[in-house]
């Protein structure tokens, strides 16, 4: 492989690459769950319940790994339009491992489940029984809901106990590296009691001669392969990765992946690689008109799941304002900011690589222990920065578009767009990054040229939210920090 590929990467697309920031000073338990006892979880997307994930009749080692996570109950946000597939819950025969141990009983609870899922609209409650049944699925739900354990607990529920050495049947591609490690680590967690299941991760800037060794013993091979698209193109191109076992092709952000030509070639070259008898999912909180048709092409008779009122994107816990300043003050104004407001992690974003490492720099040197994150930075130290963040070794982070999707921290509660994104969609993945699972969370967005209040049109428009100016006096904490 060139040196080239190994550099591919797709994650931080500078929009101006050579300015710098100027100078300035600142651098239910399954039964039983009551609306009470709702205030007490992660976010108001849990609920008063019907169904848990007990109702899908998912393997015992499944339910063990899920009760382990902390998740009570699938996520039941009714912001959906979908588009059932054509084996529709009537007409489908029950997933084997329900036939299997079927009593009455079951039957009726896996069947009331996946009934009253389908009346209902929402996310995990809609998606995880149909996907469990093997069927196509393009999914558009708001960012933070949930969609990383649809596909994982699905294909995981499909996998055999005991899988083939050496033969991969789950590939799972996205668009960044840490994405890919943060979806392998969901594998791992999920999978804590299948003690068969191998898990790798595989993307760029790493020595890929590990990767061809990993891949050339049938005792390191992994089941499951998540990775981004360069790197496994290249492996599948050089037979070192061989896909004819496939059963599971899974695109986490698919509109970013098919939107961009290289990336969308790699994925198209892999997708050529598969058997054409697999399970295709695919998933983003943004999936324009354009991009569905796009994505519908790798499907066959998918079940579509929209959010065709854009409204219905905005994240409700997330409190959201913009202040208007010269680019001068950005600095003075950031300082300000993490002064006076209080919070858990606060991520901020930034154009380009160089305004990246300069405002982590000029940050720590007014005492804010900031980290930043970006694609000039090696692999291995990128993976340990994304590491300390995601478990709270480290505060604030300065980051291009890097995180700008995908990425789950969970205690970040505030995100500062000290750059505006230059597109409405980037805007909603990146505020998305804070009051994840419906918890309450505050985005800053900094507006200081014509074509930054463009955007904050368009943001307006799009997803009818009106962001009002930061109020000079701040804003009480209560309002967007969770007790
Ligand atoms: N049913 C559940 N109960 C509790 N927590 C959940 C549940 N489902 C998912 N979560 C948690 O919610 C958070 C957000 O999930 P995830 O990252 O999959 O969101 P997403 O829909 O992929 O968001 P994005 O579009 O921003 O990538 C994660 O921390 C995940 O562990």
């Amino acid at each position: 492989m060139s040196h080239e590929e190994d550099l591919i990467d797709y994650s931080d697309e500078e929009i101006q690459p050579t300015e710098v920031p100027a100078n300035g000073s600142a651098a239910a338990t399954q039964a039983g769950l009551t609306a009470g006892d709702a205030g007490d979880k992660k976010g108001s997307y849990v609920g008063i319940h019907s169904t848990g994930f007990r109702d899908f009749l998912l393997k015992d080692e499944l339910v063990r790994a899920i009760t382990d996570c902390g998740f009570e109950h699938p996520s039941e946000v009714p912001s959906a339009t979908y588009e059932p597939c054509r084996k529709l819950y009537l007409h489908a025969v029950a997933p084997s491992h329900v036939s299997r141990s079927l009593v009455a009983e079951d039957w009726f609870r896996w069947r009331s489940a996946v009934a009253g899922c389908t009346r209902g609209g929402s996310l995990q409650q809609v998606t995880i029984p149909q996907a469990i049944l093997g069927n196509d699925v393009l999914c558009q739900a708001k960012s933070g809901l949930g969609k990383t354990a649809v596909f994982v607990l699905a294909t995981l529920q499909q996998m055999d106990e005991k899988p083939e050495p050496g033969a991969a049947t789950i590939l799972v591609m996205c668009h960044t590296r840490e994405l890919a490690y943060q979806i392998r680590n969901e594998y791992n967690r999920f999978a804590k009691f299948l003690p068969d299941v191998r898990v790798g991760v595989f993307y760029g800037g790493t020595p890929v001669q590990k990767d061809v060794e990993m891949l050339s013993n049938k005792d390191t091979h992994p089941h499951i392969i998540v990775g981004t698209p360069g790197r496994i193109n290249a492996l599948v191109r050089d037979r070192h990765l061989r896909l004819a076992n496939l059963k599971h092709f899974v695109l986490d952000e698919c509109d970013k992946m098919l939107d961009q030509p290289d990336m969308r070639n790699d994925v198209q070259a892999i997708f050529r690689a598969t058997p054409q008898h697999k399970q295709v999912m695919m998933f983003s909180a943004t999936l324009n008109k354009e991009v569905r048709v796009v994505c519908k092409k790798f499907m066959q008779a998918p079940l579509e799941i929209y959010v065709d009122d854009e409204k219905k994107l905005t994240l409700h816990g997330l409190q959201q304002y913009y202040m208007k300043l010269d680019e001068k003050e950005k600095n003075r104004k950031l300082n300000d900011l993490l002064d006076s407001l209080e919070f858990n992690q606060v991520i901020i974003f930034v154009r380009s690589t160089v305004r990246c490492t300069e405002l982590d720099k000029l940050l720590r040197e007014c005492n804010f222990p900031s980290t930043a994150v970006h694609s000039g930075i090696g692999q291995e130290e990128r993976i340990k920065r994304y590491k300390e963040f995601k478990e709270f070794q480290t505060r604030i982070c300065v980051s291009t578009d890097i995180f700008g999707r995908g990425i789950d921290v969970e205690r970040i509660n505030v995100a500062i767009n000290y750059d505006m994104p230059d597109k409405a969609d980037s805007y909603l993945h990146r505020v998305g990054r804070a009051g994840r699972f419906g918890t309450k969370g505050l985005s800053i967005s900094f507006v200081s040229s014509p074509d930054d209040e463009a955007v904050l049109k368009s943001i307006e428009e799009r997803f009818q939210v009106e962001l009002p100016e930061f109020p000079e006096d701040g804003i009480n904490s209560a309002t967007y920090m969770d007790n």
